[in-house]
């Protein structure tokens, strides 16, 4: 399909009108969750899981066969003002590596059976630096919007996404802070690991970004075009190209749940068809998830992004679903007490 959208307008219209779960799978799932064998309950969240699943699918034998992976790749201008532990190089150089099949999100997407794409948005064209210019342009934006729009499978069953860009946690701070408010300092991290010097001039560069793009930082579409980036817009995209043909989202770190909080804050409701794989070790991703409503399904201490932790998830999301598809009820089984 090709995007549905040529302007920022167009976008904000169809966002306001996405589908919402099938009610009656939910219900029917609830049913059957109460007749599987074991005590009620006794899977914990994973039957709460199970039912989600089954709204967003509309069965009530919700799966994960066809899991995909998507990550988008973009460059960042603002990383002239020394927010990375790493050169600009290592985005093109990390995609020649996601081709090859060398990163982790390829492993942990092969172990989950997952199909995998990658798409580089243009990494020789950076984004201009947010503390002196809008990041994008309405077309550029509108452009990495479509990208994203175009990149899901409307046959997948569960939809995730990641990105890799050098110096993105710095956009992702700067949309945190623009679209939920409070001291930048709050929302920086050290990302790939820079010192506590670097730590300050991303708290800088953010802060001078708000204060340069004040005018639009009550519009969340404006605030993704002037402090975001193009993989970031990407995974938005994607993230509402889901909710359009239902299927269910697993977010993934801090700059993939920065984008995805975009669409919420432009559309309250508009992650409902999304769970958040884990919280990653970057500082500000547990306080954007509290934000958003969301409980991490993992913990592990990860800062890679790239899609890494969620995909993790999706072995979560899969022992849920096959439980809840495959298990006996206490009548099939001839099992007493059900
Ligand atoms: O997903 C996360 O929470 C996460 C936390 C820290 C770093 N990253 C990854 O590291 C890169 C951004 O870090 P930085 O220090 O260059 O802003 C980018 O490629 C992300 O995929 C990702
Ligand atoms: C090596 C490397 C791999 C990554 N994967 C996602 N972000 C990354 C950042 C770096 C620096």
């Amino acid at each position: 399909m090709t995007s549905p959208f040529a302007s920022l307008a167009d976008f904000r219209a169809l966002l306001a009108d996405l589908p919402g779960p099938d009610a009656a799978a939910q219900a029917a799932a609830a049913d059957r969750n109460g007749q599987l064998t074991k005590p009620p309950g006794a899977l914990g969240r994973l039957e709460d899981l199970a039912i989600w699943f089954a709204g967003w699918q509309g069965t009530d034998r919700p799966h994960c066969d066809r899991p995909q992976v998507v990550i988008f790749a973009g460059n960042h201008g603002v990383v002239a003002q020394g927010v990375s532990a790493f050169p600009a190089e290592v985005t093109v150089q990390m995609v020649a590596n996601f081709r090859a099949g060398g990163a982790a999100i390829n492993q942990l997407s092969r172990t989950f059976g997952a199909d995998m794409a990658v798409h580089a948005i243009e990494l020789d064209q950076p984004t201009q630096d947010f503390t002196k210019a809008p990041a994008m342009t309405e077309a550029e934006v509108v452009a990495a919007l479509a990208t994203g729009w175009a990149a899901v499978d409307p046959a997948a069953d569960v939809f995730v996404t990641g990105e890799m860009g050098i110096g993105n946690t710095t956009p992702a701070a700067a949309l945190a802070a623009a679209l939920f408010g409070g001291d930048p300092a709050g929302w920086v991290g050290r990302g790939t690991g820079v010192d506590e010097a670097g730590l300050a001039r991303k708290a800088s560069a953010v802060a001078r970004g708000l204060a340069r793009h004040a005018a639009v930082l009550d519009d969340p579409l404006e605030v993704l075009r002037c402090l975001g980036g193009r993989e970031l817009a990407a995974m938005a995209g994607a993230i509402a190209r889901a909710r359009a043909e239902r299927i269910p989202v697993v977010l993934d770190g801090f700059i993939c749940t920065a984008a995805a909080a975009v669409l919420e804050r432009a559309v309250p409701g508009a992650l409902d068809h999304c769970i958040a794989g884990h919280v990653s070790a970057e500082s500000g991703h547990g306080r954007l998830l509290a934000a958003l409503g969301k409980e991490p399904l993992l913990n592990l201490g990860l800062r890679l992004g790239e899609g890494s932790g969620a995909a993790l998830a999706l072995g979560v999301v899969k022992g849920a679903l096959a439980c809840h598809s495959d298990m006996a009820t206490f009548a099939e089984a001839g099992v007493s007490g059900g």
